[in-house]
């Protein structure tokens, strides 16, 4: 790479646009969609579809709701070719759906297409020719006029060939293939002599694709060199624009997104990005993106799962774990803060009624359910986690809603489980830490058995119990206003109550035959220590007892006494 200054490149042309609109508008409404998956998105792959794969990823469009689909480039192989020839004798192209497909502007690949159109009852005859400056030199070695006459030849070869397919209802779609980098009055006046030779109507309109061929400027460069074509054709009202853009910045999406906003129609581009180079633009990204504004995207990505699974099967390509809405790791977080946020956003889902309510999850921009997915992996835990995110795991997959005094003492323990370890604790090892650590403890002391007496007079509880501490087994007695104060007594008559019962908590696991019940016990101990166990057990009392039990131990790591 150079250094200081570097001269290797040539920096991106402004548009010369002062009043530009773009920036003050807002997307209100789906565009018209348009899939080059089988076509672009084929392209570039190392081993193209074959028939049968082409075939199923043509249905995964329909059955998510694209009406326009790009299904080949018909001259290129007998398989596109064929491609095509299978859908029409299979009748597999549904009433409202139109098949698009890509020629080049040269004669006997125009004659080809119009071939493999046979029997098709609408299609748009996408026709392209590149119009840089880089291009005209390079790849042509022709002039501006040379390179104008290219696209009306085309068109025109195109337009006469309409009469072959009688029973085809034919559009026309003309792309200034590397639009992004032609000077955008040369690619107007391409596109003005096109529609000279096409004459399109307000009703039967030209589709105009000004694609983003190799990504060369920031998208706002693009929404102006769109907003400025939108401006500056005469006969607007006569064309669909469409964008096409790739992603070689990184900003495909950013860039169909402004284009938008600049006033185009329509957009092109391929499930999950797949293209050439860096790839097409991204279609669920945009058309989730405009979901999660309020605007219906007119298109199904409710199961976003099992598309990707096609997808991923038939183009060979994976997703990055990281990819928007798709990837594995988009609704995870193992970060402390935010799963306490996630968490909580959750929390209070839980405990309203939803319909109708807006989603408000803070690092959640979108409902992982309403795209197929569910909340098993929102929150993952490894040493970055914190007490929220494990609070959340034992409630969600263990049914144990441990009291928020709690959280931060066993937040500590698993999160220093997981640094000991370098790695993700997997909800079961969070569960296992969870009831090794603080689930009825019995060392140094244990309840072996207990009997309770009530006296209904005065309401106090009687229990002598058998207990175990440290090997020596012994009965201790004592009374109270309830079985777990009266057991404190028991302790306190035998020496050992050095701790004061701050708080207990209870509920039930589970249901039918099966309930048990889960008690917490927080303690405070005479050097001011707080201490906390836990307590499962079918019978609620026990549960209690284990937890008074399992909070003591956790004190005395030794005995007391
Ligand atoms: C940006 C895009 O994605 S565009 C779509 C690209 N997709 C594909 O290329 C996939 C399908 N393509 C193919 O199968 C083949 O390239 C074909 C069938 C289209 C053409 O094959 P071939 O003629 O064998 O080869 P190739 O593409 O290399 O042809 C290059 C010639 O066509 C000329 N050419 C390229 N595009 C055009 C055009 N739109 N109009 C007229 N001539 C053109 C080139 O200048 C070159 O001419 P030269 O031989 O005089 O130098
Ligand atoms: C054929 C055209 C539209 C294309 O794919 C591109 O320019 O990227
Ligand atoms: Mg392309």
């Amino acid at each position: 790479m150079q250094t200081g200054k570097i001269t290797k490149y040539t920096p991106f042309q402004q548009i010369d646009l002062p009043d530009r609109q773009w920036p003050s508008r807002t997307i209100t409404h789906a565009p018209i969609w348009a899939s080059v998956d089988l076509r672009d998105g084929n392209q570039a792959l190392a081993t193209p579809m074959n028939v049968d794969e082409k075939l199923e990823m043509f249905e995964l469009l329909v059955g998510i709701g694209f009406k326009e689909i790009e299904v080949g480039f018909p001259s290129a192989s007998d398989t596109e070719f064929n491609f095509i020839r299978r859908l029409v004798d299979e009748n597999r192209i549904p009433e409202d759906v139109t098949l698009q497909v890509l020629v080049q502007a040269r004669e006997h690949l125009i004659r080809r297409t119009f071939e493999s159109l046979q029997g098709v009852s609408k299609a748009i005859v996408h026709l392209y020719n590149s119009t840089s400056p880089v291009q005209r030199r390079i790849t042509f070695n022709k002039s501006k006029e040379e390179i104008k006459a290219i696209a009306i030849e085309g068109t025109r070869l195109v337009k006469s060939l309409i009469q072959t397919i009688p029973d085809t209802k034919i559009r026309f779609q003309y792309s200034p293939e590397s639009f992004s980098d032609t000077e955008v009055d040369y690619a107007l006046e391409v596109c003005e002599a096109v529609m000279a030779e096409w004459q399109p109507t307000e009703r039967d309109k030209i589709i105009l694709n000004l694609p983003a061929t190799v990504e060369v400027a920031t998208p706002n460069v693009h929404a102006d060199q769109i907003e400025w074509f939108c401006r500056h054709l005469k006969e607007r009202n006569k064309a669909y624009i469409s964008l096409h853009t790739h992603n070689d910045r990184g900003t495909g999406v950013a860039a169909t997104e402004l284009g938008l906003l600049a006033g185009a129609d329509r957009v092109e581009g391929t499930l999950f990005g797949n293209g050439e180079r860096t790839g097409n633009l991204d279609i669920v990204t945009v058309a989730l993106n405009l979901y999660t504004q309020g605007v219906d995207p007119l298109l199904d990505f409710s199961q976003l799962e099992h598309i990707r699974s096609v997808y991923e099967r038939i183009t060979r390509m994976t997703v990055h774990d990281r990819h928007p809405y798709a990837g594995d790791l988009v609704f995870t977080a193992f970060s402390g803060s935010h799963q306490d946020a996630i968490k909580k956003g959750m929390d209070l889902r839980s405990v309203t009624d939803t319909d109708g309510i807006r989603w408000e999850v803070p690092y959640l921009a979108i409902d992982p359910e309403d795209i197929g997915r569910d909340y098993e992996a929102i929150i993952r835990i490894n040493s970055q986690s914190g007490k929220g995110g494990v609070a959340y795991i034992l409630e969600r997959d263990f049914g144990l809603e441990l009291p928020k005094a709690m959280h931060p003492d066993v937040g500590l323990t698993i999160n220093s489980r997981a640094d000991q370890g370098s790695r993700e604790l997997s909800p079961q090892e969070v569960h296992e830490v969870f009831m090794q650590k603080y689930v009825n403890l019995s060392a140094p002391l244990e309840l072996l058995s207990i009997e309770r007496e009530d006296f209904a007079k005065t309401g106090e509880v009687k229990v002598e119990a058998e207990i175990c501490i440290e090997g020596e087994t012994m009965l201790v007695a004592g009374t109270g206003n309830g079985p777990i104060s009266a057991f404190v007594n028991a302790l306190q008559i035998k020496g050992w109550k050095d701790f004061k019962l701050l708080d207990y908590r209870q509920h039930s696991i589970g249901g039918g035959s099966k309930t048990k019940a889960a008690a917490y016990i927080q303690i405070k101990n005479d050097d001011g220590t707080v201490s906390f166990g836990c307590g499962i057990n079918a019978n609620i009392e026990l549960a209690g007892l284990h937890a008074l039990v399992s909070a003591f131990n956790r004190a005395h790591p030794k005995p007391s006494k």
